[in-house]
């Protein structure tokens, strides 16, 4: 196959193939049932899928998920044996007529209109608005709220941590293990290369995303090795002349005189482990990463892994670095930048001060943040199960909401004010302050003039009369995009490496106190004044008044 093909069997393969339209809940397929028999088969309908909070403490998400929703849209139908299932699993009384309905159903007569994957996003601006056929764009709920819930917390979480570890630092996902389950894992690898993370240990997600694939080796490497016996004949060509060298004999030598450099006696280190050492670095000789914590990091760990790393230098290779998962990763990364600067100082080699330190076990973004605090050398961290799991919020609670039906508004009232929705077919704008950074986000009805650049526009907050401001806004983006019309994708599919990029370059429209860790400054959502007039004649037509006795 040749490399055209195999990037193409890539792109092909991006759609995760769980999804299909039974991928929803029941309740989405009798309601369809019950629209039929009630001759609405023709009804359109807009609904908003939109979430109210943002997670982790917040005050932004990251919107992510769209290319799968899109690709669910444009493979939507019904197989022979969906059809045959539903028929042995819904009521005798329907109607086969239904079942012939469901078969032709496509999203043909969809419109899909929404915000870039990748952008920054707000609470109650919909990130994806969906117009047509009632009984389709009902069916859609589940599928389209289970492939953006899960992607936008991921993301976010993601982009989070790039954030608490800055740019410099390297991010690699190493949750499969961990993650909620094969498709938690697979949709985790690639939102957290979206959201920033720079590769996964995830061979699959790999694959099928087209993500860097990295990892060092697991302590049970190390201790399968018992002497330095276990080595083998330990024999590797020397990287240019191809003279074939005793690794062995070359690190214990090398080991003897860094134990003189760096204080530690050779009697306290591991043979064993230097024998793992030496093994991957013979498999591996120009990407030798080894973990240096499975005995001890000072004691054995730290002079083993030099001791291999000058025996590569030797055959013409320059080791990689130590991966560390365990103890005090503050010190530990000091202790071992302090043993390469000693080593390469001794023995005349740079470039040892550059060795990669990789830190990993059970890291989170308070650990970041801490270590940041503190003081580290690490370059790189390898996370797991904070990360896939999302555990500081494990779900984001978007929902999907009708707000219009044969051009109609429909609002769905509550106790809680915030849980009122904001009916009608709306536009969504961004509008930019003077020093070009986002100021609030304005909803609008469709049939509403767009706000202009230099124009003053009343924006009001949806359910607090008091709370209003004149915005004269420096730029003004449209934030929805038909990307879904006519049964065809309208938008290029980009690859993840680009919507990667849009994350970053989305946050940086945002104020610093929007984006810090504690008590980040709440963006602002508005509605036109009009739109809030709109919504409180709707809510008063439709809240019942009660009577007093
Ligand atoms: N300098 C540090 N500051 C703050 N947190 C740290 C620091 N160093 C390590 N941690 C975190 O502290 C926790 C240490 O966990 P734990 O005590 O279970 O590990 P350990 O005993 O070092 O390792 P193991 O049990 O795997 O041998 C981890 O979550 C780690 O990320
Ligand atoms: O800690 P996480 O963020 O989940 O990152 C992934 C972890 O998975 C690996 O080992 P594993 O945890 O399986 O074994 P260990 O704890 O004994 O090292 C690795 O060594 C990390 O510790
Ligand atoms: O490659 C690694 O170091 C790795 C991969 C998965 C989990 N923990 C570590
Ligand atoms: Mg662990």
């Amino acid at each position: 196959m040749s490399s055209e093909e195999i990037s193409n069997n890539r792109k092909m393969a991006r759609q995760n193939g769980i999804v299909q339209p039974l991928l929803t809940d029941l309740y989405q397929i009798t309601m369809a049932y019950a629209y039929w028999k009630s001759g609405k088969v023709d009804d359109v309908a807009v609904f908003d899928l939109f979430f109210r909070t943002n997670p982790f403490h917040g005050e932004f998400t990251i919107f992510a998920g769209l290319e799968e929703c899109l690709k669910f849209l444009e493979n939507f139908h019904y197989s022979d044996s969906d059809i045959e299932y539903l028929r042995q699993t819904l009521p005798d009384n329907i109607e086969p007529e239904f079942f012939a309905y469901l078969k032709d159903l496509t999203c043909r007569d969809v419109k899909l209109s929404a915000i870039e994957e990748g952008s920054v996003v707000f609470p109650r601006v919909p990130l994806l608005r969906v117009e047509g056929p009632l009984i389709i764009t009902q069916l859609l709920e589940t599928t389209l709220l289970t492939l953006v819930n899960f992607a936008s917390l991921m993301a976010t979480n993601a982009a989070r941590y790039r954030m608490v570890a800055g740019k410099n630092v390297s991010l690699l996902e190493f949750g499969l293990r961990r993650a909620q389950g094969p498709d938690g894992g697979l949709s985790a690898s690639k939102y957290a290369y979206i959201g920033g993370f720079d590769g996964t240990s995830n061979v699959l997600a790999g694959k099928m995303f087209d993500i860097p694939v990295k990892g060092t080796h697991a302590h049970s490497f190390v201790t399968s090795f018992s002497s330095l016996a276990d080595a083998g004949c330990g024999r590797l060509p020397h990287a240019t002349t191809r003279a074939p060298r005793d690794l062995p004999a070359l690190a214990a030598a090398w080991r003897r005189r860094v134990s003189a450099v760096i204080d530690i006696s050779t009697d306290e280190a591991s043979d064993g482990e230097l024998a793992a050492l030496i093994s991957y670095a013979i498999a591996f000789p120009t990407g030798f990463l080894a973990l240096v914590d499975t005995y001890d990091v000072k004691r054995s760990g730290l002079l083993n892994f030099c001791a291999v790393a000058l025996a590569l230098n030797d055959c013409g290779y320059r080791a990689v670095g130590i991966r560390i998962d365990s103890g005090d990763l503050a010190y530990l990364s000091v202790l071992a930048r302090e043993t390469f600067e000693q080593v390469g100082q001794a023995f005349d080699l740079p470039w040892f001060n550059t060795l990669t330190i990789v830190a990993s076990n059970d890291i989170n973004e308070e650990t970041i943040l801490s270590l940041n605090e503190q003081g580290h050398k690490i370059d790189c961290f390898g996370i797991g199960t904070h990360l896939v799991t999302c555990q500081r919020q494990p779900a984001l609670g978007c929902v999907y909401k009708l707000v219009e039906i044969n051009g109609q508004p429909r609002i769905k009232l509550s106790q809680d004010v915030g849980k009122v929705t904001i009916p009608g077919h709306k536009e969504a704008y961004r509008l930019f302050g003077a020093d070009g950074h986002a100021l609030i986000d304005l909803l609008q009805r469709s049939s509403e003039t767009p706000p202009q650049v230099g124009q003053k526009v009343l924006c009001r907050h949806p359910f607090q009369e008091s709370k209003r401001a004149y915005v004269i806004p420096s730029k003004v983006e449209s934030l929805f995009r038909v990307c879904w019309k006519d049964g065809k994708i309208q938008v290029p599919l980009k690859p993840l490496s680009e919507v990667r990029q849009r994350v970053q370059e989305s946050l940086r429209t945002l104020r610093q106190d929007i984006k810090r860790n504690l008590n980040p400054t709440p963006y602002k959502v508005a509605v036109s004044d009009d739109l809030y007039s709109f919504i409180h004649d709707l809510w008063l037509q439709n809240a019942p008044i009660g009577e007093l006795s």
